[in-house]
């Protein structure tokens, strides 16, 4: 790796080693010098993006928009003449992929958890007027309290004229894709949303996909049929949920406004998904301004105007890690020495 294009990562970061690697990015565990906190850094070749890299502009766009205990955060962007680095929330649980997979399939009840935290981050989301369009178990991660955390809004859209104006671009999963989708004709972001969770409850309740199949027009077709197998296992009312999301048409599908107070969602909760943030987009912590100031010098109120600005430069990143801390009950401090 060229050294010299890692230098400003370096300055504020230990880099260590690669967990993941996806299409046109790898990502790498590292480590934020002032706070000793985790953070994944998803690093990204300009050149490698070619036409991709407006996708990188559209996901760093959505995520310093979105600020949700179910959507990973973004905390800084360093972008040199050859590379984009994104410096993310780090996920020690991995995958949500990997986790269906070691445990076969879930139970009802723990499907029913992990559910509710995507149907609250996808209402979130889509309530800020983005549709995320690759909804999928490898999107989602699980957080130091086995939470979900939503990632890869490089797919998502914001149309100009609202989340009911139509789209064109196919993209996404081809096994979460849904039929509107794949059938090229004109579909709202939200409603493909709806198919890709359906898509993703069948698999967090089965440990298999619903439609598949190795050549994928084969795979079009059985998508475009909507009919899937009902393992033994499932219960009646989970079968029932499955068939609301899995609607071909997608005026029959159910929408996330009825999925937020769903009987499969409510039963053993006694209360409804949550689908406001428990942050407010750039909410100022005085505490975490505080210990800013402390280290980096000046007064409270000028470092209240720096951090205003948002740059999602260093300083932004060393705010929302403070944050991140407290919010883990972690005491929200920066090292006393380098
Ligand atoms: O934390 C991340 N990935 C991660 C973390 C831990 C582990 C993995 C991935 C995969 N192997 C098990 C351990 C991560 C976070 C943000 C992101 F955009 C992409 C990936």
């Amino acid at each position: 790796m060229g050294l010299e294009e890692y230098e400003e990562l370096l300055k504020d970061y230990d880099v260590w080693e690669t967990i993941g690697t996806g299409g046109f990015a790898k990502v790498k565990l590292a480590q934020h010098k002032l706070t000793g906190e985790k953070v994944a850094v998803k690093i990204m070749e300009k050149e490698e993006l070619g036409e991709d890299l407006p996708r990188v502009q559209t996901e760093i766009a959505a995520m310093m928009n979105l600020s949700h205990q179910h959507v990973c955060t973004l905390y800084q962007v360093i972008e040199t003449p050859k590379r984009i680095f994104m410096v993310l929330e780090y996920c020690p649980g991995g995958e949500l992929f990997d986790y269906i997979v070691s445990k076969d399939r879930l139970e009802e009840c723990e499907a029913r958890v992990f559910f509710r935290q995507i149907v609250s981050a996808v209402a979130y989301v889509h309530g800020q007027g983005f549709a995320h369009r690759d909804l999928k178990p490898e999107n989602l991660l699980i957080d130091e309290n086995h939470n979900l955390k939503l990632i890869d809004f490089g797919l998502c859209a914001k149309p100009k004229g609202g989340l009911e104006c139509r789209l064109q671009t196919c993209c996404g999963s081809p096994a979460y894709a849904a039929p509107e989708l794949i059938r090229g004709k004109a579909y709202i972001g939200s409603e493909a949303d709806l198919w890709s969770m359906g898509v993703l409850l069948y698999a967090l309740l089965c440990g298999f996909l619903p439609f598949d199949d190795e050549n994928v027009m084969v795979l079009y077709r059985k998508i475009q049929r909507g009919k899937y197998e009902l393992p033994s296992w499932l219960s009646s009312s989970s079968i029932q949920l499955l068939n609301q999301l899995l609607q071909v048409e997608p005026k029959q599908r159910i929408s996330i406004k009825e999925l937020l107070v769903h009987p499969w969602l409510t039963q053993e909760y006694g209360c409804d998904v949550e689908c406001h943030s428990r942050f407010t987009l750039h909410h100022l912590d005085h505490q975490c301004i505080a210990e800013l100031t402390t280290w980096f010098g000046g007064n409270h109120k000028t470092m209240w105007c720096l951090v205003s600005e948002w740059k999602y430069d260093h300083l932004t990143a060393c705010y929302l890690i403070l944050v991140a801390m407290k919010a883990s009950g972690r005491p929200p401090c920066l090292l006393s020495s380098p």
